[in-house]
């Protein structure tokens, strides 16, 4: 390498310290130094939501996750912050800015079930795991008669959980399992129109300061317009409709190709927690106008019901507590 790159110092990028974060934050990283030929170097943050098994909604949801890396950067303890979109608060940071959205990975959940059978497969009582209240709701809403329950830690403790013999399935995101080469495992890939996933799923965001000059170069070598300008109008749906990381709400856009050009496609879903009663809505407009396409699609949910829906009873219809510690 020529002597003028080791004259800059190393671009420090902050991660999680889970396998996925690690791997998702090495590989914006990587991308970024071959882009620009300069240098890279991953922080570990540990945050509260690795450091504890509580519910995550008794820790203030998500946030837990991003707020130890965003105080890092903030510090000017690292550069970047590579977070996992669907973490990250609707609520724009203090002194930081999003600087670039890479290109997004499937943004839809998968299925890890026994002997490689799909929802549908499985027979009735079939035991089921995920902490998403987003999941629970709407594979309840598919009436299989699946029994939902909570899990939580990485991803291969999930799935681990099915070769043991103690679930029988494991609801994920596809993204999540893909970064980490174990895509194959899936086997069912759901079909947004059953099962919508989490607004942002599938997607990064690659924070840093608000002032610092990197952002110009970030953006330029790792946003990609569509991404953003898709995960702009599902977080906008979520925002809309006042709804937290934890609430049982779906949304995905996609950019397509439209009589005067590229045009955003958006499909929410906004449920009770026991998937009885869903509003479901799509919309679509001008990929420029992305954050006011998925504004407009939460107000016309909300003149359906959706806000009261959300706030049902969080017990499921056998009594039982509906899981709400985890994000999806
Ligand atoms: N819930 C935590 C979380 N945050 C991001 C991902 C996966 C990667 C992504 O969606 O980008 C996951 C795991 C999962 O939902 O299975």
């Amino acid at each position: 390498m020529s002597g003028t790159q080791t004259q800059r110092a190393a671009v420090r990028f902050g991660t999680r310290g889970s396998l996925l974060a690690r791997t998702q934050s090495g590989q914006v990283a990587d991308a970024f130094a071959a882009a620009t030929g300069r240098e890279v170097e991953l922080v570990e943050i540990r945050t509260e939501g690795d450091a504890s098994s509580a519910p995550l909604a008794s820790m203030g949801g998500a946030g837990v996750f991003v707020g130890a890396l965003r105080e890092a950067l903030l510090e000017g303890r690292v550069d970047v912050a590579v977070h996992s979109l669907k973490d990250l608060p609707t609520a724009p940071a203090e002194g930081l800015q999003v600087a670039a959205v890479p290109p997004r990975e499937d943004p839809r959940d998968v299925l890890v079930a026994r002997d490689g059978m799909t929802l549908g497969e499985l027979p009735v009582g079939s035991v089921v795991g995920t902490g998403s209240p987003r999941r629970v709701s709407q594979i309840h809403a598919l009436g299989l008669g699946l029994e939902l329950v909570g899990v939580r830690g990485n991803v291969d403790t999930r799935i681990n959980k099915v070769a043991s013999g103690e679930l029988d399935g494991v609801v994920l995101a596809h993204a999540g399992l893909s970064r980490l080469g174990r895509a194959p495992e899936a086997t069912e890939l759901l079909d947004p129109i059953q099962v919508l996933p989490a607004p942002g799923q599938g997607a990064l965001a690659v924070e840093c300061r608000a002032d610092d000059p990197l952002a110009e170069e970030l953006r330029t070598h790792l946003d990609d317009p569509r991404t953003r300008a898709a995960v702009t109008a599902e977080r906008a749906v979520l925002a809309g409709l006042e709804a937290g990381c934890s609430a049982p709400v779906g949304a995905l856009a996609e950019v397509v190709e439209g009589e005067d050009g590229e045009e955003l496609w958006v499909r929410a879903v906004a449920l009770s927690h026991d998937g009885a009663v869903a509003v479901r809505r799509s919309g679509s407009g001008p990929t420029q106008d992305a954050g006011r396409v998925g504004h407009d699609l939460a107000t016309e949910m909300l003149g359906e019901g959706a806000a009261e829906l959300m706030q049902d009873d969080e017990t499921g219809p056998h009594g039982h507590p509906t899981p709400s510690e985890a994000v999806t």
